[in-house]
């Protein structure tokens, strides 16, 4: 019945929002006109936790890795004093002969580099000079570009096309390299590709190498890194501070300082900066045990609270569509996600075909957009390749983020034209889609990590609520239910529902005038699924005795 009742107004952030004495001006007092007015508009009155540590941390100059639950404003927290820190050290350069500063900001994908550059016009129209992304920059916009914002690879890829020296130079401006999504672009895994990378060592991520090359080809001693993750977790920190402790000039200190509002009770703004001296204090200690990977992982919580958890369980014989589809109607979110695992036996074109069938207008695929070879330094020709498919995928997204905006989706809407976006899980590293209320899953994720980004891309600031399905076989849902707990911090997984109804059954479903489907939902797998899984089982049993129980029972 819960999941029938009609939907709720998001009510205000219950994500401990409680820094509410503070405000964002007040943590950077030089915040220009254009990002005040565009954090109105976006009604960010108050800093987040990762905000209030992150604010006045970075925008003092000091590295950091941000470490907080999805959807809770990491974007902001580093590009605001980013920003700031780029406008500080122009006004401070007495001759032109470093040229302006730049942010330099790189992301697995296009697509979260396409949004994240959007984020940034909206802070720094008229301030500084321009923001540009590699995809589509040429050399020369590049050249200009106050903020750089793309995939690592992009990056390298166009610097190797130029002169060492000019590339040296757009290198010596950076102020601050950033890193989003810090686990995706360095994972613990090796680089297997097929070629070899071309700039640095087999086995080396482009991020890592862009990271290098950096260190060599930038003198400036403010040289500011940051990176951050939901799931930052040691592995990944360890792998840049391996790259980081190789720099000559010995800029950064290791281990980097941490920001995690989990781990200090930022609850306000003196706690906060109570925080802010534990960071410092963990500079100068010594690196911790291995064990204490294991405790963080134990105790931390990636996923804002306001996310429920399901799962919706698919009979063996069952498809994961079809099971989508009544999930869907038993929850009618406004706008969701679907993420299609690899294991699922189904692929994103087959999932919105049976959604379509099933009577599901909104039904589109929002995958396999991202530029093929972002991820690792490779060949040039599937560069090239890449490059158009990168750029329709850049402009569809903007176009899906109109969709999904909030105020765009009338409330009165027929719930089963509502957008649904069926997708791979890399393709939506990092992004935020406005409306999107319920994120489904199906099939098995194939760690806790990625568990924890699917889920996120619902329960976002500013509207912290959100679902997360779980549509899998029953013995899938047993391993994330058991082995997922330590990663994702979730305690607990509720059935929604199981059993999947014949797609035909679900497009007679469709029709708007007819629909109890608290009922229809009980007729279709109650009684008739539960029959034939009982004389399934029944079969079994029977196999595994060697004949028929009852009559056994009969002899005997
Ligand atoms: N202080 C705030 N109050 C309300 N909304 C905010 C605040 N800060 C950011 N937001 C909004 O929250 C949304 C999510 O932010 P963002 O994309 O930065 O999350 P994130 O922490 O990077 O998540 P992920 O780990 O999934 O990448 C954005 O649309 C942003 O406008």
């Amino acid at each position: 019945e819960v999941f029938l009742a009609p939907r709720q107004a998001p009510t205000k952030d219950q994500v401990a929002v409680d820094v509410d004495k503070v405000s964002i001006e007040e943590l950077l007092p030089a915040l220009p006109m254009e990002s005040r007015r565009a954090l109105l508009e976006h009604q960010i009155h108050t800093p987040s936790p990762i905000q209030a540590l992150a604010l006045p941390h970075i925008s003092s100059g000091k590295h950091a890795v941000l470490i907080s639950e999805t959807g809770s404003g990491k974007t902001l927290a580093y590009l605001l004093p980013a920003l700031q820190r780029a406008r500080d050290a122009d006004e401070d350069d007495d001759g032109s002969s470093t040229g302006p500063s730049s942010v330099m900001i790189v992301t697995p994908t296009r697509e979260l580099a396409v949004q994240t550059l959007a984020e940034a016009e909206e802070h720094c129209q008229g301030i500084l000079a321009l923001a540009t992304l590699s995809a589509r920059a040429s050399w020369w916009n590049l050249m200009d570009a106050s903020v750089i914002v793309a995939t690592p690879a992009d990056l390298l890829n166009i610097f190797d096309n130029e002169d060492a020296e000019e590339v040296k130079d757009l290198l010596g401006r950076v102020e601050v390299f950033v890193m989003d999504e810090l686990d995706e672009l360095l994972p613990k895994r090796k680089y297997t590709g097929r070629k070899l990378a071309r700039y640095q060592d087999p086995g080396m991520w482009p991020a890592e190498g862009l990271a290098k090359r950096l260190m060599r080809n930038n003198e400036r001693e403010t040289l500011q890194v940051v990176a951050a993750s939901a799931t930052a977790y040691r592995s990944s920190r360890l792998r840049l501070e391996k790259v980081l402790k190789r720099d000559k000039l010995n800029r950064f200190p290791i281990p980097l300082p941490r920001l995690d509002p989990q781990r200090s009770s930022a609850a306000s703004l003196e706690a906060a900066a109570r925080a802010r001296s534990v960071v410092e204090d963990e500079e100068s200690e010594e690196r911790r045990a291995l064990e204490e990977e294991a405790h963080e992982k134990q105790t931390y919580r990636a996923l804002p609270a306001g996310i429920q958890h399901f799962t919706w369980k698919v009979p063996l014989s069952g498809s994961h569509a079809a099971a989508l589809s009544a999930a869907l109607d038993l929850l009618r979110p406004q706008a969701a996600l679907v993420f299609v695992c690899p294991n699922a036996g189904e692929t994103v074109k087959s999932v919105v075909q049976d959604l379509q069938t099933a009577g599901w207008s909104g039904a589109d695929a929002l995958t396999r957009l991202l530029f093929p070879d972002s991820r690792t330094v490779s060949g040039k020709s599937s560069t090239q390749r890449g490059e158009a498919k990168g750029w329709r995928s850049a402009n569809r997204l903007l176009d899906v983020r109109d969709v999904t905006r909030r105020g765009y989706i009338e409330e009165g809407d027929f719930y089963r034209e509502a957008p649904i976006f069926v997708s791979a899980e890399e393709s939506v590293r990092g992004l935020h889609l406005d409306a999107v209320e319920a994120v489904f899953i199906l099939g098995l994720p194939k760690t806790g990590a990625s568990y924890v980004h699917m889920a996120g891309r619902t329960g976002r600031l500013p509207h912290p609520r959100g679902r997360a399905v779980l549509v899998a076989h029953g013995r899938e849902l047993m391993k994330v239910t058991r082995g997922f707990l330590t990663e994702t911090g979730i305690r607990k997984w509720e059935p929604l529902g199981w059993g999947s109804p014949s797609l035909s059954d679900m497009a007679s479903m469709a029709d708007p005038g007819s629909r109890n489907v608290k009922t229809w939902v009980d007729d279709l797998y109650s009684v008739e699924e539960k029959k034939a899984q009982r004389s399934e089982a029944a079969a079994r049993l029977d196999a595994a005795l060697g004949g028929p129980v009852r009559r056994l029972r009969k002899r005997t």
